[in-house]
Order: C-alpha cells, then sequence, then structure tokens
C-alpha cells in the first residue's frame, strides 16, 4: 500500500476546522479519508473528581497524551489499523467508547495543537491553519459550547478568559507560520477548499 497522504489542520478553538474538513469532504466527495481528531487524545481524567476535571488546562500541550497521538498517526501511515480513545466534553475525560479504526489513504488530524509537536508536524504533507477574528471565535464557541457541549454560558466565559484566550496566543496562534495554506473564515471559505479539494483529487487519483 502506499504512505497514506497526510494533511493537518489547526487554527483556534471555534474557527472553524471542523467545519472546513467537513465542507472539503463534501466538495471532494472522497470516501477514502479518515479524519483523527486531536481532542479524542487529551489525557485521560477518569480518577479525577469533576470539580478537578472542570479547573483543568484544555488549551495546554501537555493535556494531550501526544505520545499515544504520535504511535496512532505513525501506524496509520504505515497502513495498520488503530484503536483510538474518543472524548467525553460533557464529562470532561475519555469516554468508555474505543474505536477500531482503519488506515485510509487520506489522514487528516484536525486540533487547535496539532502544529505544536515538531515530530508530528514534520510527517504532513499538507498543513492548513484555519483562521478567524477572536471574537468571532468566541462567540461561535460560546453558542456551540451551550448547544453541543453541555456547558453553560457562564463557565465558557470563565474557562474562555483563564485559560482559552492565553493558551491560544502562547501556543496555538504562533503554529500559523508553519501552515502551507490558510484559510479565512470569516464568511466564505469556499475559494481555498476548492485549492485543497483539487489537491486531494489529485491523491485519489494516484492512488
Ligand atoms: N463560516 C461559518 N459561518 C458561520 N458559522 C460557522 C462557520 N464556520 C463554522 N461555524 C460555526 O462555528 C462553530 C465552531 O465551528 P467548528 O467547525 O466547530 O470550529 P472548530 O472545529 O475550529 O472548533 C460551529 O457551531 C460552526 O457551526
Ligand atoms: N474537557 C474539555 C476539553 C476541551 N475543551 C476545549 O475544546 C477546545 C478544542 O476544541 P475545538 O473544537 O474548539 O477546537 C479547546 O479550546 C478546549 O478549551 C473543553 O472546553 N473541555
Amino acid at each position: 500500500m502506499k504512505k497514506p497522504f497526510f494533511m493537518i489542520v489547526a487554527g483556534g478553538s471555534a474557527s472553524g476546522k471542523s467545519t472546513v474538513v467537513k465542507s472539503i469532504l463534501e466538495k471532494a466527495g472522497i470516501q477514502h479519508v479518515l479524519v483523527i481528531n486531536q481532542d479524542d487524545y487529551y489525557l485521560d481524567q477518569n480518577e479525577l473528581p469533576m470539580h478537578e476535571r472542570v479547573l483543568m488546562n484544555y488549551d495546554h500541550p501537555k493535556s494531550i497524551d501526544i505520545e499515544l497521538l504520535k504511535k496512532d498517526i505513525l501506524m496509520l501511515l504505515e497502513g495498520k489499523t488503530i484503536h483510538k480513545p474518543t472524548y467525553d466534553y460533557s464529562n470532561y475525560t475519555r469516554s468508555e467508547v474505543i474505536e477500531e479504526v482503519e488506515s485510509k489513504p487520506i489522514i487528516i488530524l484536525e486540533g487547535i495543537l496539532s502544529l505544536v509537536d515538531d515530530s508530528i508536524r514534520d510527517l504532513a504533507d499538507l498543513k492548513l491553519y484555519v483562521e478567524l477574528d477572536d471574537d468571532i471565535r468566541f462567540i461561535r464557541r460560546l453558542s456551540r459550547d451551550v448547544k453541543d457541549r453541555g456547558r453553560t454560558m457562564q463557565s465558557v466565559i470563565n474557562q474562555y478568559i483563564t485559560t482559552v484566550k492565553p493558551m491560544y496566543h502562547k501556543f496555538v496562534k504562533p503554529t500559523k507560520r508553519y501552515a502551507d495554506i490558510i484559510i479565512p473564515n470569516d464568511d466564505k471559505h469556499s475559494a481555498a477548499v476548492d485549492v485543497i479539494v483539487n489537491m486531494l483529487k489529485t491523491v485519489k487519483e494516484s492512488i
């Protein structure tokens, strides 16, 4: 089997990484793409009581089980099957579900900190950074976290001020310089998405 094409999609929280990946997949009509969400690799916190889990900093690189993520990406790039953890935002820890995931010809890793680790970054054939104004990201995050991640408005605001915003400026935003393509996601991202879709179609044809 040919080595899979490996793409990384980084960007701040609620910049639209998942939405952009979804549009890429819809437009490309590709069945053989595997998306790995870095959030599934948050460290397991089942041993901690809930009041401690809530206070953790989920925007620092140390919150991710980077060794497991690296091991799994390397296995997928060798065409092997992995047993991937899954994440439960409402309980601030891994869920009990372990997914058996087969490698595919195109692998996309998505996450706020996905361009931080150089050994993972150096494996990528293409690196994207989704960019959006901080205020709009905060508004989108607030609305999404209350609707989809079981959060209260006050908890989203507190977390944003204490960890999300400072960690974004310290760790996430500096990784923009590693990106091959920067995708603006204010109104339209279709032109950038079309460029990437055409690249992936070429990759697909060469499989
Ligand atoms: N271009 C856009 N216009 C309006 N809302 C958007 C756009 N892109 C994403 N969103 C919304 O913003 C929120 C965050 O987007 P999401 O893709 O989950 O971001 P990320 O994966 O970077 O955290 C979601 O509720 C999503 O529906
Ligand atoms: N228990 C957790 C774990 C993570 N988060 C936040 O998720 C953000 C990353 O996901 P995006 O889809 O927004 O990129 C990150 O900023 C963490 O703060 C959380 O709130 N709770």
